[in-house]
């Protein structure tokens, strides 16, 4: 299949997975072919999935010959719905493993956003072996802003979109997500309010499993020092969902980590900056 040609149906996947204590069926999209794989995990946010986070990442990977695998992570998109009463991050982990395995792929590198950059390093701390390099924005759990108040105002919002599912709330909502919102378009708004109301088992998921747990990503930033794999940490400045001294702290922690910050940019580098994103990815992959 040729870069330019695919699309998400043409790539959609499913595939059952049973890991732990999970049996499920879990949605990806397979695109590309290549001897190294690179997986995508998207973040927490209603309506999230690998491709609406990815999008504008694909084509690149596939075109310098890597394997690119989107997991829609369970209570997201088309995968099955869960409720989850523990660490979040480590059940996405557990999933991405299951889905490792049946795809047969032994090692991966990683790119995660947000809640997939939490669910990252939980990966990189269970299956050390599988793990090539990790590229991971706007999260991984290095423990709260010293300089924001926790909740920040984008989590907040969230909270508010998923219980109250409506365009205005998706609107206040992105409206904090990037830097420049005149990139934001009617249509995008649209496709996610799709999205999201396709699916509202996944809200009422989410709002039952932040009840039972409120810590769904925990702190990992005792056991960084533990990942040895080559990391390249990606911030946008203005992140008003995870701070960006959280970058610093992933960076003390980690010991083979390097730090981007992109100035005017908010929680979704790889999209705001999608041209140099790609073009760091692909020479830190490489190199
Ligand atoms: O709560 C956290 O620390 C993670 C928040 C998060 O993952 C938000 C991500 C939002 C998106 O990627 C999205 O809505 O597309």
């Amino acid at each position: 299949m040729t870069a330019s040609v695919f699309t998400e149906a043409s790539t959609s996947r499913f595939v059952r997975i049973k890991e732990g204590d999970l049996d499920l069926q879990l949605h990806y999209n397979d695109v590309g072919q290549g001897a190294e794989t690179v997986v995508m995990l998207h973040g927490s946010g209603p309506g999230a999935s690998g491709w609406a986070n990815f999008n504008r990442n694909i084509e690149p990977l596939v075109t310098a010959g890597y394997r690119v695998i989107l997991l829609d992570c369970p209570g997201w998109s088309k995968s099955d719905p869960v409720v989850s009463e523990g660490s979040r991050s480590n059940l996405n982990a557990s999933a991405l493993k299951g889905l490792l395995d049946v795809l047969d792929l032994d090692r991966v590198h990683i790119i995660g956003n947000s809640m997939g950059a939490h669910s990252t390093v939980a990966f990189a701390l269970e299956n050390p072996e599988r793990i090539g390099k990790l590229i991971l924005m706007g999260g991984g759990t290095g423990g709260p802003s010293a300089f924001v108040p926790q909740p920040t105002e984008g989590i907040k919002l969230i909270g508010a979109l998923y219980r109250e599912p409506t365009i205005e709330n998706l609107k206040k909502m992105m409206s904090v997500f990037v830097f420049d919102t005149s990139s934001l378009t009617e249509e995008l708004f649209q496709t996610r309010l799709d999205n999201l109301l396709a699916r509202r088992d996944h809200l009422e998921n989410f709002v039952k499993s932040s009840t039972l747990n409120p810590k769904q990503f925990p702190d990992f930033s005792h056991r960084l020092h533990e990942i040895s794999a080559e990391t390249l940490l990606v911030w946008g400045r203005e992140d008003r969902f995870v701070p960006m001294d959280t970058g610093l702290r992933l960076l003390a922690g980690l010991p083979k980590a390097q730090l981007h910050v992109f100035n005017r940019c908010g929680h979704w580098a790889q999209w705001e900056h999608a041209d140099t994103f790609n073009r760091m990815v692909l020479d830190f992959l490489t190199h």
